[in-house]
């Protein structure tokens, strides 16, 4: 049925029944109602929701970074406090244990917790949907976003809608407003000649849902999930009948049509004209097996070989802009020790960008996971220069990575590191003001990007000391002990980390030049790679 690997995603679920053809509840007990409504929320056993992923490198409130955080859309089980009252010990449903943040959980029924200690914020954090708020006020926030999507009708009538759907291909459908359950939604799907309609039901926590099974923050996500799978429905949704009205809620700048599609014709045309541009039923999604600032990453196969997917909404947010911009720098790099683009995937709900599957995951979760007792020094001392030779190449482009670090990383099969994740990339000398939005990490950039916005491959090349510093740690928070307010002006002042405990002295010797004040007193990646390889014939 489904193929994600959530909570929900575990059991089997009964068939979701058109309402055309059956009463309008679907018995099967959710688990997502067990919750005991009167306990608080962080009390021991409660089950929650993250709701925004609390990135430990991005962490500014004076705070020791945290390095097992849970991440958004995790379901896990409250298990207690810690002496920090902001963070609470939690377990996942694979056993892991972690912490979450109190301002980033919400009930599984969607209801914020709203005691004085911890209340959802109103904005600027990813508040699941409905959190606070009234049904009918979900309901118009999700009328709202979806109006922007070409499937829904809003409040065209059901006759209307069979006029429009009847004798269609299987799986033509739209998305209209329910008019016997006010707040409610309507799917319309043609099947062997006849329209089937589904309610999707609201809950009082904003979440949608057809069958008390699967539950969505959001039309589009309902919609992107039935897309890939009937899962219950009496077919897989294919082709949306086009409301001739939808607009751009988010801007008002344009109305959907033309307009916005020339435009992602042009954001795009470099993929067309470097042959990148993929048909989606050469693409079979599968389990989600990772999460990134932007949303899942999904298992793919395409052409009988694995690939990694990353989504973004085609009609949305700066998602779109941040996947096509980290596409679109792929574009033409070559390496061993970069993870490569395969292309990208246009439909008409989402855009993808397909990427070389790394089977191995990312560095950061090795390091730690195996650490120590599994991975030799040679083994490290090849992550390293694996690493460096990618960034070489990229230093031979003129391209500034900006963002590298060992959860960065990726390792295919054969444990060879490549370089991934070029959202923040730039060709070198472009002009950049954006330091200032507090994106990049603290504790992996250098002070002269921080202070002045200079991102330079010798930048990069502080970030890859850093990434040394990680790797023959095993995977620690680097500057353990320092608040992330107080990295840049110890740095200044001279401070440096300590060589990690068995780390060769010659590699500290490589990180601390990579660590100098000045850009132009460190290295160049070339120079690394020379020192590198002298001392891996030595340990
Ligand atoms: N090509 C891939 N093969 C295998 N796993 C992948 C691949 N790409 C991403 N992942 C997994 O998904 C996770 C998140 O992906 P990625 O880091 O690219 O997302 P992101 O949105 O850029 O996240 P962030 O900004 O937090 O680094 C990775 O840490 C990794 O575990």
């Amino acid at each position: 049925m489904s193929n994600g690997n959530s909570y929900n995603h575990h059991h089997q679920f009964p068939m979701s029944i058109p309402i055309s053809c059956s009463s309008h509840s679907i018995q099967s007990q959710s688990r997502m109602n067990t919750l005991n409504a009167n306990r608080d929320l962080l009390s021991p056993g409660n089950d929650v929701i993250v709701t925004r992923t609390v990135s430990p490198s991005f962490y500014s409130h004076g705070m020791p970074a945290r390095d097992n955080v849970f991440r958004k859309d995790d379901h896990v089980r409250i298990l207690g406090n810690t002496t920090d009252p902001a963070w609470y010990r939690a377990r996942n449903a694979n056993q892991e244990e972690g912490l979450v943040h109190a301002d980033c959980v919400v009930r599984i029924n969607g209801q914020a917790y709203d005691n004085g200690i911890v209340r959802m914020r109103a904005s600027g954090c990813d508040v699941a949907p409905g959190a606070a708020s009234t049904t009918s006020s979900t309901s118009s926030h999700h009328s709202t976003a979806a109006n922007h999507q070409p499937w829904f009708h809003s409040m065209i009538s059901r006759e209307n809608t069979e006029k429009l759907l009847r004798g269609k291909p299987d799986g033509t459908f739209l998305v209209r407003e329910s008019t016997n359950f006010p707040g409610d939604f309507t799917l319309c799907m043609s099947f062997h000649g006849k329209v089937e309609h589904y309610r999707i039901e609201q809950t009082s926590g904003g979440q949608l849902t057809c069958d008390k099974e699967e539950y969505f923050s959001n039309l589009t996500q309902l919609v992107s999930h039935y897309k890939r799978d009937a899962d219950g429905l009496c077919h897989r949704l294919v082709t949306p009948i086009i409301c001739e009205t939808a607009t751009f809620s988010s801007n008002g700048s344009s109305s959907f049509g033309s307009s916005s599609t020339v435009d992602l014709e042009d954001r795009t045309s470099v993929f067309r004209h470097a042959g990148l541009v993929i048909s989606s039923n050469d693409i079979d999604v599968g389990d989600t097996i990772g999460h990134g600032e932007f949303g899942d990453v999904r298992l793919g196969t395409y052409k009988n070989r694995k690939v990694a997917l990353k989504v973004s909404k085609r009609h949305g947010n700066g998602m779109l802009d941040s996947l096509l911009d980290e596409a679109k720098f792929m574009v033409g790099l070559s390496h061993p020790n970069l993870v490569t683009l395969v292309g990208v995937v246009l439909d008409d709900v989402n855009v993808y960008m397909i990427t070389e599957y790394m089977a191995n995951g990312n560095l950061i979760d090795l390091l730690r996971s195996r650490g120590r007792h599994a991975l030799e020094r040679r083994q490290l001392m090849m992550f390293a220069m694996d690493i460096c030779q990618g960034m070489c190449y990229l230093e031979s482009k003129q391209i500034v990575h900006r963002d590298l670090a060992a959860r960065n990383v990726l390792l295919d099969d054969d444990l060879v590191a490549k370089v991934s994740d070029f959202g923040l990339a730039k060709k070198a000398n472009s002009q950049s003001h954006d330091s200032a939005s507090g994106k990049f990490p603290i504790k992996w950039t250098a002070p002269e990007a921080l202070r002045h916005s200079q991102f330079t491959t010798k930048s990069d090349v502080w970030s890859f000391g850093i990434l040394l510093w990680e790797i023959f740690s095993f995977g620690r928070v680097p500057y353990p002990r320092i608040p992330i307010q107080d990295v840049v002006r110890y740095i200044e002042k001279g401070y440096r980390m300590e060589a990690p405990e068995g780390c060769p002295p010659e590699i500290f010797k490589v990180m601390n030049e990579t660590w100098a004040l000045s850009a132009q007193d460190r290295p160049s990646f070339g120079q690394v790679l020379q020192r590198l390889t002298t001392i891996r014939n030595t340990v």
